[in-house]
């Protein structure tokens, strides 16, 4: 049996951005330097798909076209995770098996939401995650996200952990992230495989010393992400503390400023994509959140800026 101290996965697997081009189809030879970049910078694995993918914006088809071609671009560099969330079940469930055909080490799915109000009870959250475990042999991460509106409480997270086979990691990026992940740990045990945290990494070492053992940050900068983790997991907290304190501004930018179109405005900035449009309607990123990002973002002279000059 996998244990809590033997995880499959663990460290830095960033959101892979989605580059467009100016007129809104996909943009693949970009997306492939993308990845390039991203394996470049340091990460242990990747996730596609995710919100900071704007997979709102994607169709289906858009979707099995990108995870084919990052799939088989990777070709086995790192694990890669692919996001399969979708309120309805069969959907989940097919979209989870179709990622395992193509490759995917682990998938990322939230927990059933449409709109504003359309959720439902804990059972069948709990019952949408059986059956979709029930459909793959790869392990599942929850995605404890706000963006879905549904609370999942640390009882009911580890309850999952030990009941459904294959749910085994488990993103929290709610408020108080580091308690839950206290309560998640001490309620499932072995069972949790992976507790990790998100947001861009802006709970990162709270959340590391509440035991995380993984991080899905955004794409543009693991070079300065992953030397925290790594200098946290070896015991030296206050070099992770110093580096923490180093990269914080341009965290805390990517969290609360420049969001999802974060990693693409440094990796255009960078010379490694195209385009960092957004799709119609998100809007653009304003010119003074890029200059802010960007002045952020030169002060500690990231692989991206460099990258593709
Ligand atoms: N990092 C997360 C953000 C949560 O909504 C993601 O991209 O899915």
């Amino acid at each position: 049996m996998t244990t809590a101290q033997t995880p499959r996965y663990r460290g830095i697997f960033p959101v892979v951005p989605t580059p467009f081009t100016e007129s809104g189809e996909l943009d693949l030879p970009s997306q492939k330097r993308a990845v390039d970049f991203m394996i470049d910078s340091g990460v242990d694995g990747l996730c596609i798909l995710a919100n900071f993918s704007e997979q709102f914006v994607l169709s289906d088809d858009e979707r099995e076209v990108l995870t084919r071609t990052i799939l088989e671009h990777v070709a086995g560099r790192v694990p890669v995770i692919v996001t399969t969330t979708h309120f309805g079940t069969q959907v989940c469930a097919a979209r989870s098996r179709r990622a395992q055909e193509q490759g995917a080490a682990m998938l990322m799915i939230m927990p059933p939401y449409h709109g504003a109000t359309i959720r439902v009870s804990e059972e069948q959250v709990a019952g949408f995650f059986q059956r979709v475990s029930d459909a793959v042999d790869i392990p599942i991460m929850i995605q404890d996200a706000p963006v879905a509106g549904t609370p999942m409480s640390a009882a009911l997270l580890a309850r999952m952990a030990r009941e459904i086979e294959h749910v085994s990691y488990f993103k929290i990026e709610t408020a108080g992230a580091a308690s839950k992940l206290r309560d998640l740990i001490a309620l499932g045990g072995a069972a949790v495989e992976g507790p990790w945290d998100g947001e861009e990494a802006i709970t990162l070492l709270p959340d590391l010393d509440a035991g995380a053992t993984g991080s899905m940050t955004g794409g543009g900068f693991a070079d300065g992400i992953r030397p925290i983790i790594e200098a946290h997991r070896a015991g030296r907290r206050d070099e992770a503390y110093r580096l923490y304190e180093r990269w914080l501004p341009l965290i805390n930018h990517e969290n609360r400023q420049g969001g999802i179109l974060t990693a693409k405005a440094l990796m255009k900035a960078g010379g490694v994509i195209a385009c960092e449009a957004p799709r119609h309607p998100f809007p653009p990123m304003r010119d003074e959140v890029r200059q802010g990002l960007l002045e952020t973002a030169r002060r500690l002279d990231p692989l991206v800026l460099r990258w593709g000059r």
